[in-house]
């Protein structure tokens, strides 16, 4: 038995996110504090759908990264590979603009964010072998030391039998080049055994639009890969396996507050499920559930659903 059923490596950082909705952020004057960064809250999500979840990131020696470590030990997430930049770096934050449910927007101030300081002495390769899953979100790649940190710990994962789940979660704002991010993004890709983004994601990854979702996964089934999930947003999403299935996920309908939130919401979800041994066809169900709650929801870490939430809506829908 593994102590952890999951590892995600990355970002933890701060949300703040408009209190006042349907303006523009230079009208917005009252933001609300959250736990933020994708790897964080799929920390989050999946700790508090009842997995044992645990988090390498690396955090300001401040207030804020004080207040992200003790909310992640209120949910439960393991916590004792989360270090504190002991050079003054600052965590990074996310303003959010909420101007109508479906015009929404985040702004992120990430100049030399402790989470891209982290680097391959601040974690061990014990701590990896203790989980059955390591999630690696791709802004880590996007500079070194994080880069090579990230690679290091796929490494570690993959000698030692550990799953790898590779998210796209691709933010432009800290990488330099399209040619470059590509690079990297494929690197990471070709090595995960479960590959998660949207559909503008693998267009980044391949630098080129225009691909479609099969000629997408096809490339990266001539590697390790043996699932994809590509996100379509409102349109649902949609599983490839290696051996040539392709499962359909659709959305279920709510009253939407903001759009972010969805992609971390889903993949706690989805992991869940897969963890339950619930199959792809569940999983996707259980993804987009978590999903349509979130979203209807202020924030994206705090409003991580439980188990029966997302089975309530599942059923209802059904219904
Ligand atoms: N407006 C919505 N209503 C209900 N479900 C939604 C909505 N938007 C997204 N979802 C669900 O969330 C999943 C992921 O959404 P999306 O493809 O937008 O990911 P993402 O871009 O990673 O999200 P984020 O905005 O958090 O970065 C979708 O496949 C769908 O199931
Ligand atoms: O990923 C981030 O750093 C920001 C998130 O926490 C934010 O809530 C979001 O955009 C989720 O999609």
């Amino acid at each position: 038995m593994k102590k952890l059923d999951i590892i995600t490596f990355g970002r933890a950082a701060v949300d703040l996110n408009a209190v006042e909705y349907n303006m523009p952020m230079e009208e917005t004057m009252t933001f609300k504090k959250y736990v933020g960064g994708s790897p964080a809250n799929i920390a989050i999500g999946t700790s508090k759908l009842g997995l044992k979840a645990g988090m390498i990131a690396k955090v300001s020696d401040d207030q804020h990264g004080n207040f992200v470590i003790d909310y992640m030990n209120k949910v439960g997430v393991e916590t004792s590979s989360i270090k504190k930049d002991t050079e003054g770096r600052k965590i990074g934050l996310t303003f959010t603009e909420i101007k109508s449910p479906e015009e929404c927007s985040i702004l992120m101030y990430r100049d030399q964010a402790a989470d891209l300081y982290l680097s391959v002495d601040d974690f061990d390769e014990d701590y990896i072998k203790s989980a059955e899953t390591l999630l690696i979100s791709g802004t880590a790649l996007s500079q070194s030391p994080s880069r090579e940190a990230a690679l290091h710990a796929m490494d570690i994962a993959k000698k030692n039998g550990v799953e790898v789940i590779f998210e796209l979660d691709y933010r432009p704002y800290t990488w330099k080049s399209e040619a470059e991010t590509s690079v990297y993004m494929t690197l990471a890709a070709r090595s995960a055994d479960i590959v998660i983004g949207t559909r503008d994601e693998f267009n980044v990854l391949e630098n080129s639009e225009g691909n479609s979702d099969k000629e997408s996964v096809q490339q990266l089934f001539n590697y390790s890969p043996h699932l994809v999930v590509v996100k379509h947003g409102v349109k649902g999403s949609k599983a490839f396996t290696r051996d040539g299935e392709v499962i359909e996920g659709d959305i279920y309908k709510t009253q939407v507050l903001k759009t972010f939130g969805a992609g971390d919401s889903f993949a706690s979800g989805f992991i869940y499920a897969l963890k339950k041994e619930k199959g792809i066809q569940e999983a996707l169900k259980y993804g987009s559930a978590a999903a349509s709650i979130v979203v209807s929801k202020h924030s994206s870490s705090d409003a991580m659903p439980t188990v029966e939430e997302i089975e309530q809506l599942i059923h209802s829908q059904e219904g």
